[in-house]
């Protein structure tokens, strides 16, 4: 280890506290900003505590805008739904430093691009790390009090430009442990977030009880059927992959390095992790992130890239199809990132360099 780093962590929901929670258990020095402030509140003389699988009680330091959280730390790190993060990151791109390390957990449509680019922009290069989830699982408790559900054992991660690679991975290690598994550029690492079509077949299987506000436990609903559902939707993210040369972990994986469960059917697995106490439990509203920030940024990716991989997510297709009716809303239009970047305009090699190199930029036509 090199020594104590500050972390700036933009957010100050569950995995902002859980992980600031863990870079304090590990000896750095984390600093948390709530952008509309209501979010570190609660710290105004009381300390962050973190309870379950990281034991903690600290004060973290708190910013007042993005300029401080950008001025006053050597890593940045944003933890908030992603349906905030254009938002965050066009408070940031002014502040931040030629070389100073930006993280995205998780990272979702593209953002690293969005905000490489806009960083170039400024003339300012620096190494951004998408992780295709977050090191930490939990949920905000009332007050400054975070729940831990679990640490996970491998996060899937890659850096732009990929020069950066090693020295990345370096610092991802230094600052939470030696759990990073490096995956080959933005499009893997797009197709490496299983919420989106776990959270879709947990959500379609459950809306009742989140539309009636029911307090219930998610492993325990991952029933045979809607654990069919998540292995069939698997297959649709796994065939894309494939496709584009990408390699990815299945969900099977992705239960076993999360939730510390012997492999088994989906449905068999979450019943193990509910009967261990880290089922989880499920979203009481209807206007839960597993639908808001999983369908437009997540879903919504996922469906473009089959298209241009010429692997139709039916699946996922229908999933964003049947959300939106429910909703009575245009779900794959609320994409802020994707619109931002006009991905239309773009062919799959343009994404396929843009996520080597996190510039997305037409290839120049060959004069014939
Ligand atoms: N919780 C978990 O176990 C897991 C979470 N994730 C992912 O991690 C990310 C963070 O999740 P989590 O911490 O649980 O989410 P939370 O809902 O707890 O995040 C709340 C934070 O997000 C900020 N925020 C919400 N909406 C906006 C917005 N529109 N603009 C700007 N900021 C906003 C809030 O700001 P303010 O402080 O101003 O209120 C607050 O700081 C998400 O992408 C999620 O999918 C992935 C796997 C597991
Ligand atoms: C609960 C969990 C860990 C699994 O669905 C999750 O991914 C989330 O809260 O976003």
């Amino acid at each position: 280890m090199s020594g104590p780093k500050r972390i700036g962590i933009a957010g100050a929901g569950s995995i902002a506290f859980g992980t600031a929670a863990l870079l304090a258990d590990r000896g750095h020095d984390p600093m948390l900003w709530s952008p509309s402030g209501a979010g570190t509140a609660a710290l105004d003389g009381a300390p962050l505590t973190a309870t379950g699988a990281v034991e903690a009680r600290f004060a973290p330091r708190i910013a007042g805008s993005a300029a401080q959280l950008a001025a006053e730390n050597d890593v940045l790190l944003i933890a908030l739904p992603a349906y905030g993060h254009k938002m965050v990151l066009d408070a940031l791109a002014p502040h931040v430093r030629a070389g100073q390390h930006v993280i995205i957990s998780s990272h979702a449509s593209l953002g690293a691009v969005y905000l490489a680019q806009a960083l170039a922009a400024r003339g300012v290069a620096a190494p951004i790390t998408a992780w295709g989830t977050t090191v930490v699982t939990g949920r905000r408790q009332d007050g400054a009090a975070v729940q831990v559900n679990t640490l996970r054992a491998r996060v899937d991660s890659c850096t732009v430009p990929e020069s950066e690679t090693e020295s990345a991975l370096t610092l991802c290690r230094d600052l939470f442990g030696d759990r990073f598994q490096p995956r080959d550029g933005l499009l893997a690492i797009s197709l490496s977030n299983l919420n989106p079509q776990n959270h879709m077949g947990i959500a379609l299987g459950n809306i009742t009880r989140m539309e009636r506000g029911e307090v219930w436990s998610q492993g325990q609903n991952v029933t045979p059927k809607v654990g069919r559902l998540l292995e069939q939707l698997d297959l649709e993210r796994l065939a894309i992959a494939e496709a584009l040369g990408l390699e990815v972990k299945t969900i099977f994986e992705h239960f076993h390095l999360s939730f510390h469960v012997p492999v088994a059917s989906i449905s068999e697995m979450n019943q193990q992790m509910h009967a261990r106490g880290n089922g989880g439990t499920g979203p009481a509203t209807a206007d839960s992130r597993y639908v808001t920030e999983d369908v437009p940024y997540g879903l919504h990716l996922t469906a473009v890239l089959g298209r241009l991989a010429g692997r139709t997510a039916t699946l996922h297709e229908a999933g964003i199809a049947i959300f939106s009716a429910m909703y009575g809303r245009d779900f794959a239009s609320e994409n802020a990132l994707l619109a931002a970047l006009r991905l239309d305009r773009f062919t799959l090699e343009d994404l396929q360099r843009a996520a080597r190199t996190g510039l997305l930029r037409a290839a120049p036509h060959p004069v014939s």
